[in-house]
């Protein structure tokens, strides 16, 4: 393969001036090659792309005086000044008017300290001794403009006082530098032929058919492309879509439901008791408002929790207060959307879920945050039975990709039997998912629904942690580039 197929014309004339000289800078191969410097350094990282050449960069710190330090550099350092003029101990006053207040005011801080002379009431009295110092050899070697710390042959203290009293100045400039590498060096020895090439084929060229006599620029296919980081739908969102695409294709419903719920909805008509521990203040977001009872239910439900209204339930005794039902919570689950929409439709059969946040009052840590997703989903109908659910919830997780699915029994107050369903990862060993079972008559019956109702309320967050391998929950709601970039969306 001609290796010189993927070069343009303005790297080849820069390898052919590498070529005759080692090593050089942007400037001189501009100079060499009457191309801008720009082009040449351009040029110079697209040959190194292509490992041809080396570009190194190296930073060259110079000093230079500032416009005091130049007139210093001219006429003395203050305190030079003020020693050759005297010849003998002077007053202060008589040193202000021969060189200047101004200079006499700097100087004799510095006589004293440089060991020149001592002050003694108002008098100046010089010590006979006044060396030319290295700083006033550094003031007269940068005069002749911006020289490098090792030409100035002083001692870097040195300098940097005089950075202090602002007569230096230090400049950075960077200095790149140009070599071939020995794949370029090859090149170059092969010889390097520069024809006119064209990047861009006209309608001219192909209305003169002049096309087949130009050389085109070839494309040079076997670089690897730049990545491109295309816009995409969030991983979590993904598989949240994934889920609603499953119970979509299974026939059902999606519903919606309000965030805030009364308590009534979240916990009574769910038949939770009134001192249920999930109920008190360190585990729910409880709010100031209040909601109104439904009129249809509330006595209903309020004889089933005090002594089991008119089934052979006994309830959970004691009283039950409309005070504390009536209170607004965020709701603590979903099953506060499902469990009304059946009292708003207690017509079989139904089949409905919802995936949507719920709020509990959990401290911030890898596996809990405050706001969470819940899968929920309910099935009414004549002759549903337990069987049915564990079917569904299998088949669901089937469907997520999990093969082995299985339910250990669980408690709820609002099901019997509860299990909670579990699936096996590999190195994680069978992780629990939310929970099911068959709504008690306890839960039904007040609410006019007499038919079998599943139900269920799964972990949609600790399913995409396991799905996209996260060990901390909170990388589900941090927008880490990154990850983001990294991490394929889930095939729908
Ligand atoms: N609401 C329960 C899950 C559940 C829903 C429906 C039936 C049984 C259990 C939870 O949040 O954990």
């Amino acid at each position: 393969m001609n290796r010189q197929y993927n070069l343009t014309t303005n790297e080849k004339i820069v390898l052919i001036d590498l070529g005759k000289q080692g090593n050089l800078s942007p400037t001189e191969l501009a100079q060499m090659s009457g191309l801008k410097v720009e082009t040449v350094a351009q040029s110079a990282f697209m040959l190194q792309e292509k490992g041809l050449a080396d570009v190194s960069e190296q930073i060259i710190e110079s000093y230079n005086l500032t416009s005091e330090g130049d007139e210093y550099a001219r006429c003395g350092l203050p305190e030079r000044q003020m020693i050759s003029a005297m010849s003998g101990p002077t007053s202060l006053e008589e040193l202000k008017e021969k060189v200047s207040p101004k200079i006499v005011g700097i100087a004799t801080g510095w006589v004293r300290r440089k060991g020149w002379a001592n002050i003694e009431q108002g008098s100046v009295i010089p010590s006979g001794k006044a060396e030319v110092g290295n700083d006033e050899k550094a003031l007269a070697s940068l005069r002749s403009g911006k020289v490098a710390l090792d030409q100035l042959g002083v001692d870097n203290t040195i300098i940097q006082d005089l950075i202090k009293r602002k007569l230096v100045v230090r400049n950075e400039e960077k200095l790149r530098s140009i070599v071939l590498t020995s794949a370029g060096k090859e090149l170059v020895l092969e010889g390097i032929t520069i024809e006119e090439e064209v990047t861009q084929i006209t309608s001219e060229m192909l209305k003169s058919g002049e096309w087949k006599e130009k050389n085109f620029r070839s494309y040079n296919i076997h670089t690897p492309p730049r990545a491109v980081y295309a816009a995409k739908v969030h991983p979590y969102q993904r598989l949240i879509d994934q889920m609603r695409q499953i119970f979509l294709e299974m026939g059902f419903t999606e519903i919606k439901g309000d965030i805030v719920q009364s308590s009534f909805w979240n916990f009574d008509a769910l038949f939770q008791p009134q001192d249920h521990p999930a109920r008190e203040m360190q585990d729910t977001f409880h709010l100031k408002e209040t909601s109104e009872l439904p009129e249809e239910y509330k006595d209903k439900v309020c004889a089933m929790h005090e002594h089991g209204g008119d089934l052979a339930s006994k309830g959970w005794g004691g009283k039950w207060s409309e005070d504390i039902a009536c209170k607004n919570v965020l709701r603590t689950h979903t099953t506060a959307v499902t469990i009304k929409y059946l009292a708003d439709n207690p017509k079989p059969p139904i089949k409905a879920f919802s995936i949507d946040r719920a709020y509990r009052r959990e401290t911030i840590d890898p596996t809990h945050t405050p706001e969470f997703e819940q899968l929920e989903g309910v099935v009414m109908d004549k002759d549903m039975t337990f069987a049915h659910l564990l079917g569904l919830l299998s088949e669901f997780y089937h469907r997520m990709g999990f093969k082995d699915v299985r339910f250990r029994p669980g408690y709820f107050p609002y099901t019997e039997p509860s299990v909670e369903p579990e699936v096996y990862v590999e190195g994680l060993g069978w992780v629990e998912l939310g929970g099911a079972g068959v709504f008690r008559k306890e839960v039904t019956h007040p609410l006019g629904i007499n038919y079998p109702v599943l139900a269920w309320g799964l972990g949609v967050s600790r399913l995409a942690m396991l799905k996209l391998e996260l060990k901390d929950l909170r990388e589900l709601y941090q927008s880490d580039i990154d990850w983001l970039r990294k991490t394929p969306s889930p095939r729908l």
